[in-house]
Formats: C-alpha cells, structure tokens, sequence
C-alpha cells in the first residue's frame, strides 16, 4: 500500500495573489492499493466517488506521463481539511494522485517534473509549490511555463490560527469577481508590500508585517464574500494580529506574534462563531511525504 500525506496550503498569504504560498500543519492522508475492481475510492462524498474524481485524475496524468499502463486501484481518502475554504484542498488532490503514480513507478517523477505536472493540472503554481516542497514559497511560471520557486524561511516565533468558517466560497466564484486590470499605482504598492511581507515573515517581525499585509488585489474584492470578515478581522486586531483570506476564502489566517495571544484569538473566535472550525497551526517544512508498507510493515518512507 502507498499511504501518502500532503499537508493543507494557505496561499496568496494576503499580499501574495497567486505567487505565494505556505504549508501548515492540517493534513490529507491518501492511500492507494492494489484492486481486482477497475476503481474503487472510500472516504470522500459520493459525488467524488467515480472517474473524475481530482485524486484519481492526477494518478492517471501521472502513470501517462511515465508512459505506464493506469493499474487498478483503490483509493482511501483520509481528509479534514474542508474542500472550497481556502487551505488548497484541490492541490491535495492533484499532488496525492502524482506523487502516488511516481511511487508506484519506484519514484519515477522527479520533484522538478512533479511540480510542472501539478501546476499544469492546478492552472496556478501557488498551493501546489508549498504542497509538494513544504514552507513558504514564492512561484511564478517563467515564459516556457515553468514553475520558478524560492523558499523562504517563517519565523518561529509566528503563531498561525486558521478561522474556517461554515460556509464554502468556491475558487472560480472568487476569481469572477476580480477586476481585469489594475493601475500602475496599486501595482507599486502590490510589489512592494510583498517584498516586505516576505522578509517580515522570516524575521517574525509582527509590525512589519502588520504593516504590509494590505492587499490592493484580490482581498477587498473577495472580502464581499465573507460575510463574517470584518468581525473575524477585528477579533484578530484586538489581540494585535493580522489577518488575511487565505487562498480563495472562505478561511481567514491571523498571524500573531506569541502564543497566549494566539490562545486567546483561537478563544474569542470560537466563541464568535461556535459553529467555525478554528484551528492553531504551524508550518509545515515537509510538504509531501509516502509510505510504502505491505501487511502493515513499513517497506521504505
Ligand atoms: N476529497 C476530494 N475528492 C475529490 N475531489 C476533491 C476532494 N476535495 C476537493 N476536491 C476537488 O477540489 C475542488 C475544490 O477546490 P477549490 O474550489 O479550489 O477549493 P480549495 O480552496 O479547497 O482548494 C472540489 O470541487 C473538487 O473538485
Ligand atoms: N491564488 C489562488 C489561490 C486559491 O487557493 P484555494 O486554496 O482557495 O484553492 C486564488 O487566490 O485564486
């Protein structure tokens, strides 16, 4: 059995549309097994139980890329991580169903050629790079179409607490609503608070990134969406974090400078919206990682 873990994504990191993003510590565990049936998949809702399920599809881009015959499976999908909320549930899928066909193949597809085939499948690079290297990433396609990607450390003394409403807000819904151009001013402003939000994350530097979490893009335009932003965006404030949608929406991300307050934020959101999920969270510095084991024994990871 293949067991692969790929951990949940929060991308765009508020002033990063479409170039950056982070690992956390919210994981999807994806098993594939040897089948007499054609497909078998267990674990997600029925509408993803057949052909197109996204898993499945990318296991298949992965064996035709290896010019391999497509084996009987069966899938098992162990995953938490809520689908059209903003943590890449979709990269998941795309990056669980590769790795597994290179797993299947003794490692066939390299980390380079996995990353190209993600970003093709996802259309853009920015939950997929992270989902597959872990950390914070920074990604954009080069003219041949390339995934170009640097890393950048987070400091430790950053405490992430992830507010996942009970309400879906779908990607392709919160592209439609942004404009189609923007001017060279908000431009200025866009390139330059992302410089510095990402060195402010790998400082911890709390005021910096305060500071330059103030996105002209996409958020005041997805903020709409949210019925509930501004008053999770006030709970994170009162306790001096920052907060951001992360990927598309529906979450929203605060980042605080220590624990207690990142505590207490948890706290008062929850008691804001007892029906949210809130959850503390890390970075993740592994991105994806597999398991091959036979009758329970771990063969290699
Ligand atoms: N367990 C799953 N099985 C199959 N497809 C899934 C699963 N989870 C998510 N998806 C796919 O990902 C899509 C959600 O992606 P998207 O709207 O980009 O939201 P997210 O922010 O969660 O990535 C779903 O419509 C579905 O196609
Ligand atoms: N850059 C994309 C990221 C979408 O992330 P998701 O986790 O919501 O799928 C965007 O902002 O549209």
């Amino acid at each position: 059995m293949i067991k692969i873990k790929v951990p949940a994504t929060s991308a765009n990191v508020g002033v990063g549309f479409d170039c950056l993003g982070l690992a956390v510590s919210y994981y999807s565990t994806i098993t594939f097994d040897n089948s007499s049936e054609h497909l078998v998949i267990t674990g997600s809702p029925k509408e993803f139980q057949n052909e197109n399920n996204l898993v499945y599809q990318a296991f298949v881009k992965g064996c035709q890329f290896l010019d391999k015959p497509v084996p009987n499976v069966k899938i098992g999908i162990e995953t938490n991580v809520p689908v059209a909320r903003g943590l890449g549930s979709s990269s998941i899928c795309v990056v669980a169903g590769l790795k597994a066909a290179s797993v299947w193949y003794d490692d066939a597809i390299s980390v380079d050629q996995l990353l190209v085939l993600a970003t093709e499948m996802e259309g853009h690079p920015d939950n997929v790079t992270p989902a597959i290297l872990g950390g914070l990433c920074v990604s954009f396609l080069d003219d041949q179409n390339k995934p170009q990607i640097i890393q950048y450390h987070v400091s430790d003394k950053l405490h992430f607490v992830a507010m996942i409403p009970d309400y879906e807000v779908s990607t392709h819904a919160a592209r439609k609503v942004l404009p189609t151009s923007m001017s060279y001013a908000d431009a200025i402003h866009q390139v330059s608070h992302c410089a510095v939000m990402t060195k402010a994350l790998e400082l911890g530097d709390s005021h910096m990134i305060h500071v330059a979490c103030d996105d002209r893009m996409h958020e005041p335009y997805r903020a709409k969406l949210i019925p509930d932003y501004s008053q999770a965006k006030n709970i994170t404030e009162q306790l001096g974090g920052t907060m951001y949608i992360s990927g598309s929406g529906s979450t929203m991300m605060a980042i605080t400078a220590d624990e207690k307050s990142a505590d207490q934020l948890a706290a008062n959101a929850k008691a804001a919206f007892p029906r949210w999920n809130v959850r503390k969270l890390a970075v993740d510095s592994f991105g994806v990682v597999s398991e091959v084991s036979e009758r329970g024994k771990v063969l290699h990871r």
